[in-house]
């Protein structure tokens, strides 16, 4: 098997400086040895570079900041991740920020049309051009994915490929009024904090595999946004909010996914390592590499 990293330095949406060291950092603490020793063949050819596409002026589109350049990544990351899934890798996208998600799942769509997406985040990031209160575009990838909001012409490339049925969230707290509304118009199933702690991780992911992958049929999309764990797990984020997941749910959820074998791609997304003193930033990149590792089958046992 045939473990493909991206490496995406990009942080065109949203604001804070760095973000787009995350998978610098990631690649500098040996996640592809890491992964090579549990078996994987690693095919790792650098860091995807997007000077050429900082370089076009980009005036904000209402409220869309960056789109142009937003834009021109994604389109490139899904030609990148389709490219690899195509021939059969397991694309491990590490960002960057969220926003590249539009173009890792739409990559994954583009090779596996029935694939289902578990979103793992503190943040639904389904804001519309007209929900949107921040205008950052990582607050909007699954609105783009689901065909949702007015169509935007430089969002053009963006087939609304995902079905709302076919995604599920678990991990949410801090959701827009605007994505709220969303939520419920679309009957988009998520399990926020509050049923992790309910009814606990483990039936919760299986809750949810149940919900887009009933027949545990359909290849597993995982993306995973570190501002889901706690800030105390994952402290240097950019969007951190407190009553997260604990170091081991979501190192559950990586381990139970992988345990489906029906995982066809994992974004790893917003570790910024410029965030937080030097002891922080590496225990973030550290849960970053081990979320990886589990849900490229590390066991405990
Ligand atoms: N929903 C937010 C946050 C998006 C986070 C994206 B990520 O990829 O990290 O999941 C806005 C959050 N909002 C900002 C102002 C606060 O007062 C309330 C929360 C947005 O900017 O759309
Ligand atoms: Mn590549
Ligand atoms: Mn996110
Ligand atoms: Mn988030």
């Amino acid at each position: 098997m045939t473990a493909a990293i991206v490496g995406c330095p990009f942080s065109g949406g949203q604001p804070r400086v760095g973000v787009d060291q995350g998978p610098v950092h990631m690649v500098e603490a040996g996640i592809v040895d890491q992964l090579t020793a549990l078996g994987w063949k690693v095919k790792f050819d650098g860091h995807h570079q997007f000077e050429e596409v900082n370089a076009i002026t980009d005036p904000p589109i209402g409220k869309l900041k960056n789109p142009r350049l937003v834009s021109a990544v994604t389109k490139a990351v899904a030609n990148v991740v389709g490219g690899h899934a195509k021939m059969g890798e397991l694309p491990v996208t590490l960002g960057g920020d969220h926003s590249l998600a539009m173009g890792t799942i739409s990559g994954t769509l583009d090779a596996h049309p029935d694939a289902c997406v578990i979103w793992i985040d503190a943040h639904a990031d389904i804001n519309t051009a007209e929900t949107t209160d921040s205008g950052n575009i990582h607050g909007m990838p699954v609105s783009f994915l689901l065909g949702l909001g007015s169509p935007i012409p430089e969002f053009s490339w963006v087939k609304p490929a995902l079905k709302a049925e076919r995604l599920v969230y678990i991990g949410l707290r801090d959701i827009d009024a605007g994505e709220k509304r969303i939520l419920k118009e679309n009957n988009i199933k998520a399990f926020s904090m509050h049923e992790v702690d309910r009814y606990g991780i483990g039936k919760v992911v299986e809750m949810a595999l149940d919900h887009v992958n009933p027949k545990r049929a359909s290849p597993i999309h995982l993306s995973f946004d570190v501002d889901a764990l706690d800030p105390s797990v994952a402290p240097s984020t950019g969007t951190p909010v407190r009553g997260g997941l604990t170091f081991r749910e979501g190192h559950y959820i990586c381990e139970a996914i992988w345990e489906t074998g029906l995982l066809v791609a994992l974004d790893l997304m917003e570790v910024n390592p410029s965030l937080a003193d030097a002891a922080s930033v590496k225990q973030t990149v550290t849960v970053g590499c081990s979320l990886v590792r589990s849900a490229l089958g590390e066991t405990l046992l």
